[in-house]
């Protein structure tokens, strides 16, 4: 039997909610909590999100809480709010976590100004327990309606990843294992940057030629910086990375991708969090101080900014020396 009986998972939005399904496949017990009370208390009484991932009723084992003493006795734990919420969702956790219980951190992003990647928020908040990433190509609402995925969890501890992987998988849900926890992040963070540059791509009508292309040398950039920052290749080759990359710079269900679109056809995005466009800033500081080049992401961080134009970025995207591949 797992070790993990109790799971927490902290932040109910789309894909906290999900997750919380998906452990509760796992058999596991779960604890949701939300940092809204109204939210919270919305959860309580109506068992479904209705707000984030309508139309999925909470499973039986899932208990809503608005209390984050509710968290208390839990084996393990998922951050699952925005990043740039992460440091403080994690010091208000501390309190009510033992020590080793570990955490997995579900965000995709860096946090602005101290350009930190979740993991160290967690080291940084949470010492005495071991920061964990799981990231990969996932839909909330595909999760959440039971299609299959596969996505990666990583601890510095690989039979910890491995224990935890095993906890939280079902038949529908695959968890691979691994030791690269700055590797896994590092595709989360990086992807959706890149999938608002399709995005945009896509909304201005560039074709699916430029699209293509787009992925490739955006991977090219992410696989770049992950080198820099000590991922392993075959991690930024994986679910979290290349897997992550193709899923959301391709398909309109993506937040980040949609953002881009609206923003390509000079329309107003929806208001939905595009993780992306808080971390751009924080993705480019971060390749400059490791000197790694990185066109297309200071090209979409410039857009963002309104430091240029999106005509302005396409033309010197496209002017750019002819050199070879890499
Ligand atoms: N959705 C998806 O398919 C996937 C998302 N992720 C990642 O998971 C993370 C969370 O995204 P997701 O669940 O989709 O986001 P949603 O937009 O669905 O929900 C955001 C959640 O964060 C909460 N929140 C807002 N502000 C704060 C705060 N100050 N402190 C704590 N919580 C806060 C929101 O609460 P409130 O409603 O009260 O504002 C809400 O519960 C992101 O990093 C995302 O990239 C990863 C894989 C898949
Ligand atoms: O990370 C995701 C899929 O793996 C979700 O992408 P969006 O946040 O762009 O919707």
């Amino acid at each position: 039997m797992s070790s993990f009986r109790k799971i927490a998972v902290l932040g109910a939005g789309a894909w906290g909610t999900a997750l919380a399904n998906a452990a509760a496949r796992a058999g596991r017990e779960v604890v949701l909590w939300e940092f809204d009370e109204k939210q919270a208390n919305a959860l309580i009484k109506e068992r479904v999100n209705t707000l984030y991932l309508p139309g999925v009723k909470l499973a039986d084992e899932v208990t809503p809480a608005a209390d984050i003493h509710a968290i208390a006795g839990c084996d393990a734990a998922l951050m699952v709010v925005p990043a740039q919420h992460m440091r403080a969702t994690a010091a208000l956790a501390a309190p009510h976590l033992k020590k080793d219980v570990p955490v997995i951190s579900c965000a995709k992003g860096i946090e602005r100004g101290s350009l930190s990647f979740m993991s160290q928020i967690l080291r940084a908040t949470l010492p005495h327990n071991p920061a964990c990433a799981l990231s990969g190509p996932s839909f909330a609402a595909d999760v959440a309606h039971g299609l299959p995925a596969a996505v990666t969890l990583a601890a510095k501890d690989e039979w910890l990843a491995a224990d935890l992987s095993r906890a939280l998988a079902s038949p529908v849900l695959r968890l691979y294992h691994s030791d690269d926890v700055i590797g896994v992040e590092i595709g989360g963070a990086a992807k959706n940057v890149i999938a608002i540059g399709a995005g945009i791509a896509a909304g201005v009508g560039l074709g699916q030629s430029a699209g293509a292309a787009f992925i490739a040398r955006g991977f090219a950039e992410l696989r770049r910086f992950g080198s820099a920052l000590g991922g392993k290749p075959e991690t930024l080759m994986g679910l979290s990375g290349l897997g992550d990359l193709v899923l959301t710079a391709t398909s309109p269900q993506s937040r980040n991708f949609s953002y881009g679109v609206a923003i390509g056809k000079g329309a107003s995005p929806d208001g939905k969090l595009a993780e992306g466009a808080f971390t751009a800033q924080a993705l480019v500081e971060l390749a400059q101080k490791n000197h790694v080049e990185m066109p297309i992401a200071t090209a979409v961080r410039d857009v963002l900014d309104g430091k240029i134009t999106v005509s302005q970025a396409i033309e010197t995207l496209l002017a750019r020396p002819l050199t070879s591949e890499e």
